[in-house]
């Protein structure tokens, strides 16, 4: 199996160009192999570059448990240098159907590679029954945010929003190990988020900056998560805490990311990067 892998802000993947190479037969075993930082590639997953029929290429995402996601906020971004790097479709503004739904990006490129790229993360999801989550804000169909969640003798105020995949987005003073590696895998499995959830621990340094660490759904902590850094810059909005345009600083990288008030998008800036190419054989 040909492979790229990429990284948008830190957040890793084994990317298969499924234009010019065969798909494997079945990336969710295949995503649980080279995702293996010992025994593998080393990734936070595997994602496919499809042809699509709506757009100029579909990404297809797999954690590194091999369970499947709607959306890779930093995925997209490196599916979208790839095809452009690669000739695949040498537009500066791209279309990539994902789970979520079809994605505008605007890309900025220097000598012919893409070095950053702008996308339209489109509309929030704020209703519970869709994120999913069975916690419910004030009042029926109302956003939950801040509401309480007591787990593991704690209580953490928690802001639920979707972005095509759930995130619960909780402000703490300090995003510790001890929150990330302890309370991050107990929230991502409970009950009442049934289609289990990512989980974002975010420090507050002023209204337009935070500081954010992630446990992923599927794939425990990782660099950075787009979708989650997006979900963070509703969150933050919903709850008072932030402007709409925020600077969020991940432990890969930068993110900038803004809710457009007039038309209800988000819009979410950063890096891609091709780190090396390879040929990968079953075992
Ligand atoms: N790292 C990603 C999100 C990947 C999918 C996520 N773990 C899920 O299961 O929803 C991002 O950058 O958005």
């Amino acid at each position: 199996m040909k492979f790229t892998k990429m990284h948008g802000a830190g957040n890793d993947y084994v990317y298969v160009d499924c234009f010019n190479h065969d798909t494997p037969a079945d990336p969710a075993a295949t995503a649980i192999a080279v995702s293996d930082r010992h025994k593998g590639i080393g990734a936070d997953g595997l994602i496919l570059i499809r042809p699509s029929e709506v757009a100029d290429a579909r990404m297809q995402m797999f954690n590194a448990d091999g369970s499947e996601a709607e959306m890779c906020g930093n995925g997209v971004r490196c599916v979208a240098k790839y095809i452009y790097d690669h000739d695949i479709c040498k537009q500066d503004s791209v279309k990539i159907e994902t789970g979520a739904g079809t994605l505008s990006i605007d890309l900025v490129a220097n000598d012919g590679k893409v070095e950053q790229a702008k996308v339209d993360m489109g509309e929030p999801i704020l209703i519970a029954d869709l994120i999913p989550t069975t916690l419910s804000g004030d009042a029926k169909m109302s956003p939950v945010v801040d509401v309480p969640l007591d787990i593991d003798g704690q209580t953490f105020d928690v802001t639920c929003v979707s972005m095509g995949n759930p995130h619960c987005v909780i402000f703490v003073d300090k995003a510790t190990d001890e929150l990330v590696h302890g309370i991050g895998p107990l929230i991502e499995n409970d009950p009442r988020f049934p289609a289990r959830v990512n989980v974002e621990f975010i420090e507050l340094v002023s209204p337009s900056e935070v500081r954010q660490r992630t446990w992923e759904r599927g794939s425990g902590e990782t660099m950075a998560c787009g979708t989650g850094a997006s979900a963070v810059c509703v969150a933050g909005v919903l709850s008072g805490r932030t402007e709409r345009k925020i600077t969020n600083h991940l432990l890969g990288g930068t993110l900038i990311l803004e809710w457009d008030e007039t038309t209800n998008h988000v819009f979410k800036t950063g890096p891609a990067v091709e780190v090396f190419s390879g040929c990968w054989q079953e075992a």
